[in-house]
C-alpha cells in the first residue's frame, strides 16, 4: 500500500491559529479538582502517520492527563494479556447512548458493562488486568513508553490522588460491579488502579505516537511490533467509531466519522485506518465530556483531506 501524502504544515499551522479564536467556549473539567486548574487556552495536534512519521501544531509536545483515552491502551493490554471470549463475556460491545459514569444500565443489565469505554467497562478491564498481572501499574507505564519508545512518560500522581478522593461514582460502580458478581478484586484497589491509568501524562505527539499501531493493522509503525492482529485492531477502532465519544458517539461518527476516544482533560485520539492517528488537545470541554476546540478541530481536517473511513 503507497505510503500517505502528509496534509501540508501551512494548514495544520493555520488550523492551531484558527482554533485560538475559538478559546472561551466550555469549561475545563472540575470534578476532579487537579485537572480544575489547567488553562484552558491551549491547544496541540499531532499527526502520526503509518510508517511513524509525526507532524505537529500548536502545543503539541505540552503533556496533559489522557483520562479515558488510557481506556484504548488498557483495552488494547487486557486483550493480549487474557482470554478475549471471557473479556467479552463480561463487558459488551454496544454504544451506552449514556453519560460515561452513569449507573442506570449497569442495574438494569445486570453488572454486564454496554463497552470498555464506559467507566464501567473500564473498571471490569482494570480487573481483569489486575487479575492477570503483577505489578499492573508499572506494567501500563512500560506499556505506554515502549510504545512511543519514549522513557519519560509517567503517572501524574496528583491528579491520580485527586480523582481518588473525589470518585464516589466510580466507587458506586465498582460496587454495583461487585455485588453482580462482575468485579473479582478488592474494589480500592480496581480504583487505585483505574485513576492512575486516567492520569498517564502525555502529549498530543506521544499520544498519537502511542496509538500509531491503531491505523496500521496492529503494527507499531516505531518499533515494527506487531502488538494485535488485523481483526483485534479492526475491533478496537469500531468500539472507538462507536463508543469513543460515549452519549455524542453517534453525533460525532456522523460529523468527523473517525473512530476516535476522548478524555475529560480534553484530549481527542482518532485514527484514519491506513494512514494516520491523530490527536488533538484542548482543555474546555462541553456538557457531555468531550473537548470543544478539538473535535472542532479534527472535523476542519477531515473535511480538508476529503476522506474518512466513512466516505
Ligand atoms: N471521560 C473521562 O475521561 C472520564 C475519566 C475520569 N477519570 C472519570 O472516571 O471520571
Amino acid at each position: 500500500m503507497a505510503l500517505p501524502k502528509p496534509i501540508s504544515d501551512e494548514f495544520l499551522q493555520q488550523l492551531a491559529r484558527d482554533a485560538r479564536t475559538h478559546f472561551g467556549r466550555g469549561r475545563v473539567a472540575r470534578y476532579i479538582p487537579a485537572l480544575a486548574e489547567v488553562r484552558p487556552d491551549q491547544f496541540g495536534l499531532a499527526i502520526c502517520y503509518r510508517d511513524g512519521r509525526l507532524q505537529t501544531a500548536g502545543d503539541a509536545h505540552t503533556g496533559f492527563s489522557s483520562q479515558s483515552i488510557s481506556k484504548v491502551l488498557a483495552l488494547v493490554m487486557a486483550m493480549r494479556s487474557t482470554d478475549v471470549r471471557k473479556l467479552w463475556q463480561r463487558v459488551r460491545q454496544e454504544p451506552s447512548g449514556m453519560a460515561f459514569a452513569s449507573l442506570v444500565q449497569l442495574e438494569s443489565e445486570n453488572g454486564i458493562p454496554r463497552n470498555p469505554f464506559v467507566n464501567a467497562g473500564a473498571l471490569v478491564v482494570v480487573d481483569i488486568l489486575c487479575d492477570a498481572q503483577f505489578l499492573v501499574l508499572h506494567r501500563m507505564r512500560e506499556f505506554a513508553r515502549a510504545l512511543c519508545d519514549d522513557p519519560t512518560i509517567g503517572y501524574d500522581v496528583r491528579v491520580a490522588r485527586s480523582e481518588l478522593d473525589n470518585t464516589a461514582r466510580n466507587a458506586a460502580i465498582g460496587w454495583l460491579l461487585k455485588s453482580f458478581g462482575n468485579l473479582n478484586g478488592r474494589v480500592e484497589r480496581v480504583l487505585e488502579v483505574y485513576c492512575h491509568f486516567c492520569a498517564l501524562h502525555m502529549s498530543c505527539a506521544q499520544l498519537a505516537r502511542c496509538c500509531n499501531f491503531l491505523c496500521n493493522g496492529g503494527v507499531n509503525a516505531t518499533t515494527g511490533e506487531r502488538l494485535l492482529t488485523r481483526e483485534q485492531a479492526r475491533r478496537v477502532n469500531g468500539l472507538m467509531l462507536t463508543c469513543g465519544l460515549y452519549d455524542a458517539s453517534g453525533t460525532y461518527a456522523a460529523q468527523v466519522g473517525l473512530p476516535s476516544k476522548s478524555g475529560v482533560g480534553g484530549g481527542l485520539l482518532a485514527v484514519l485506518p491506513g494512514e494516520f492517528t491523530v490527536c488533538a488537545w484542548s482543555p474546555a470541554l462541553d456538557s457531555l465530556g468531550n473537548s470543544i476546540v478539538a473535535s472542532w478541530a479534527l472535523e476542519r481536517l477531515v473535511e480538508h483531506i476529503g476522506r474518512s473511513p466513512l466516505g
